[in-house]
């Protein structure tokens, strides 16, 4: 069975705002479907939910076709430095998901894989530049391994070179087998990667 995670019925309130109702979305292994909307029509919102970080004011979220365990559901935000520690290497920030796993993690090779040269991964997010810490954050996502990869306007604090670097990187997660659910204002990627595209000004 495909592992598919699917919102049904989605509904997300913020004080008297209702910034989208009935929603469905559903993303398969080794499919991207993309989310786009004006600013402010719930993309972060809606990847949260998925994330289960934020509760719906209605519907649900589920995996379907898969074992429910820790680090299924994996993400990289448009702003890397909101969610890097900041106390922690970049060495430390990509290898984590080992160390909870207990598995051993060639840091340097994944360093090596994302452009990340290996002499900044003793560094902190404070010393390096967005796109060097968000290449450290897709290194993070390749540890990780997650089935499901939710992705926020992930190039858009980059340079077009490093921007079509992570892009690469993420369809070679997809290429793997999982599943990502990727928001992005730019039209021209959203058409050319995505299997399915939920419209949230559509609605
Ligand atoms: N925690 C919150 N409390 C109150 N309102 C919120 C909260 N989070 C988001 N909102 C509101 O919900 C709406 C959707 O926000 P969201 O960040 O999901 O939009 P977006 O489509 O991702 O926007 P952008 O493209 O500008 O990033 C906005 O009107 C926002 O102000």
């Amino acid at each position: 069975m495909t592992a598919t995670l699917v919102g049904s019925g989605l509904t997300a309130r913020f004080g008297d705002r209702e910034v989208f109702t009935d929603l469905e979305v559903a993303v398969d292994a080794g499919s991207i479907t993309g989310v786009v909307g004006r600013s402010g029509s719930g993309k972060t919102t809606l990847l949260r939910i998925l994330a289960g970080l934020t509760e719906p004011a209605a519907g649900t979220v589920e995996q379907r076709g898969l074992e429910p365990r820790p680090g299924t559901i994996g993400l990289l935000a448009q702003h890397p430095r909101v969610v890097a520690n900041p106390r922690w290497t970049l060495r430390r920030i990509v290898a984590e998901p080992a160390a909870i796993g207990r598995r051993d993690c060639d840091t340097e090779a994944i360093a090596a894989r994302v452009g990340l040269n290996p002499a900044l991964l003793d560094r902190f997010p404070s010393q390096v530049s967005d796109g060097q810490l968000q290449r450290a954050c897709v290194g993070r996502l390749l540890v990780q391994a997650p089935k499901f990869v939710l992705c926020d306007e992930p190039t858009a604090m980059l340079d077009p070179v490093s921007a079509r670097a992570v892009i690469g990187l993420l369809q070679e997660l997809v290429d793997d087998g999982a599943g990502m659910v990727l928001v992005s204002h730019q039209r021209r990627i959203i058409e050319a990667r995505c299997d399915r595209v939920v419209d949230l000004d559509a609605r």
